[in-house]
């Protein structure tokens, strides 16, 4: 009896007590000294249970009870609101979670001091890859990269090679009625996308590429030796391969047959020095910007659907600005020049960007010990930073009504560095005025020519294992209704 009355009231606390502060004695205890040394602190926070750290937690909000925000919300409570970074353990290792656009921007402006994780992304998406490369040969990429894809000439082009197929999808999801927007737009996007980069028309060897990018986006943020890290490594070389056939074929080919696609003109920009891409340099990052560009895209699209179907009012606007551009314009596709005009129309995407972003977050690894000057706190180094968007992005002191679809929200500028859907500083997304361009010709196409019957939406929660399905709508031909 005595044995257990000391297992019960002595031993289970000691381990209770271990337990939880354990983490605190491993990572925390030991950098203390060097803190008060230098008259600094750690962010205030708790580092968890060993191994999970606050990993049980973290489910609990966005799983259990689904609602992400409390995560944060909770360490507000119990920490003070005005502290906007937090020291925690998640996802095996020791991280600050940053909260405040300040800290953000920092992080993102300081690539001497953190370096952006993709932890597995090398073999799967190579070693030239944007995402990947550092330093001055990340610059140099990116020159070439932004050369290629976001001068306006480029995008002159790519609004005309988009607008055919944005058209016949539209017509046939009309004609079939119900459409799930998510599975319909991840096709239009796709294949838009094979298009601008490699010319590809819909057939066998598109849906060959189309297997294999589904392989490399499902092992793409997974670790090795998982099954779906190893078969995203198979499928990385079986597109390169493809790739590196078309890239051969082109180089020996008569100059005068360009396609003009990006992959032409990765082949022929050149950087400060007059140097031309290495064909690695090209071959991977032909699969990084497809591997970024089309989820993306294809997700903000699906909430350009969503939304329009659900907002008949804001669908009213968009058409009442598109129909103005497309009355001058007597069939034509509209151009690159008409979208920069379409103030309604960029307002309604800047909305797409921002819905798709609450689900984000960016995470760095830190270099070397650096201190966050304005709030007095140290990250130490080797420590992951996580920059939280959601918190940035649902933040009524930043978005009035956050969470409400709201176009005209956008009538005034956000206050600075609240806005952060293409991330900021070098690593800056590449094809934001590509992803931009692409939203604006399908919400034109679907105001001009569209309605929606959206009696049967219904809007699952993001974290939802039915994540999207339900989000289905019916189009219907303007001249139907
Ligand atoms: C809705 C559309 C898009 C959104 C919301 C988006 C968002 C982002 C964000 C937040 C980052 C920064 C990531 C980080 O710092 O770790 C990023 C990077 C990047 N994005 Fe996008 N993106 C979109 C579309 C596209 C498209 C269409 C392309 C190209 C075809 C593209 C290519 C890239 C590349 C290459 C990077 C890495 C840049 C670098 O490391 O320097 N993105 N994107």
């Amino acid at each position: 009896m005595g044995i257990w009355l000391t297992l019960l009231f002595g031993i289970v606390p000691l381990l209770g007590w271990l337990l939880r502060w354990w983490n605190e004695f491993w990572y925390v205890f030991p950098l203390r000294k060097q803190c008060s040394s230098a008259g600094t602190n750690l962010p205030p926070g708790h580092m968890g249970i060993p191994f999970f750290g606050e990993l049980f937690t973290f489910l609990w909000y966005f799983m259990v009870v689904r609602h992400p925000d409390d995560f944060i919300n909770s360490k507000r409570r119990k920490y003070g609101d005005g502290v906007g970074m937090y020291r925690t353990y998640l996802f095996g290792s020791p991280t600050i979670i940053a909260c405040f656009p300040s800290i953000n921007q920092f992080v993102f402006n300081s690539s001497d001091l953190f370096v952006g994780e993709w932890p597995t992304a090398e073999p799967v998406l190579g070693r030239n890859a944007l995402v990947v490369a550092q330093g001055k040969a990340h610059a140099r990429l990116k020159s070439h990269v932004i050369n290629a894809i976001n001068r306006p000439d480029a995008l002159r082009r790519i609004a005309l090679l988009v607008q055919p197929r944005v058209r016949a999808a539209l017509q046939s999801w009309a004609q079939n009625g119900k459409i799930n927007a998510h599975d319909e737009t991840k096709k239009l996007t796709f294949e838009n996308i094979v298009k601008l980069f490699v010319s590809y028309e819909p057939g066998p060897l598109l849906d060959t590429i189309s297997q294999l990018f589904v392989g490399i986006l499902q092992g793409v943020r997974s670790k090795p030796p998982t099954t779906a890290y190893q078969h995203a490594v198979q499928c990385r070389k079986d597109i390169e391969e493809i790739f590196r056939v078309e890239l051969e074929k082109r180089k020996n080919q008569n100059r005068t047959e360009t396609m003009d696609d990006l992959m032409d003109r990765m082949m022929q920009t050149e950087d400060d020095e007059g140097n031309n891409l290495l064909d690695e340099e090209m071959l991977d990052n032909i699969i990084n910007l497809m591997v970024a560009g089309y989820e993306s895209t294809a997700l903000s699209s699906m909430w350009a659907i969503y939304y329009l179907a659900k907002f008949p009012n804001v669908l009213k606007k968009l058409r009442e600005e598109n129909m103005a551009i497309s009355q001058n314009k007597k069939g034509d596709f509209i151009t690159s020049e008409d979208v920069s005009k379409m103030k309604y129309t960029s307002k309604v995407c800047m909305h797409q960007f921002y819905e798709k972003t609450h689900t984000s977050c960016f995470f760095f690894s830190g270099k070397d010990d650096a201190w966050i000057l304005l709030a007095g706190y140290k990250i130490p180094k080797g420590w992951k930073v996580i920059l939280w968007l959601r918190y940035l992005h649902t933040n009524p002191e930043n978005f009035e009504d956050p969470m409400c679809f709201n176009p005209d929200r956008w009538n005034e500028s956000p206050k600075p560095g609240t806005y952060r859907v293409f991330g900021g500083g070098p690593r800056i997304c590449a094809g934001n005025m590509l992803a931009r361009l692409q939203i604006s010709i399908l919400l034109h196409h679907l105001a001009v020519g569209y309605n929606f019957w959206h009696g049967d939406i219904s809007k699952s929660l993001w974290w939802s294992p039915e994540f999207m399905k339900p989000i289905a709508g019916r189009l219907i031909g303007a001249k139907d209704e």
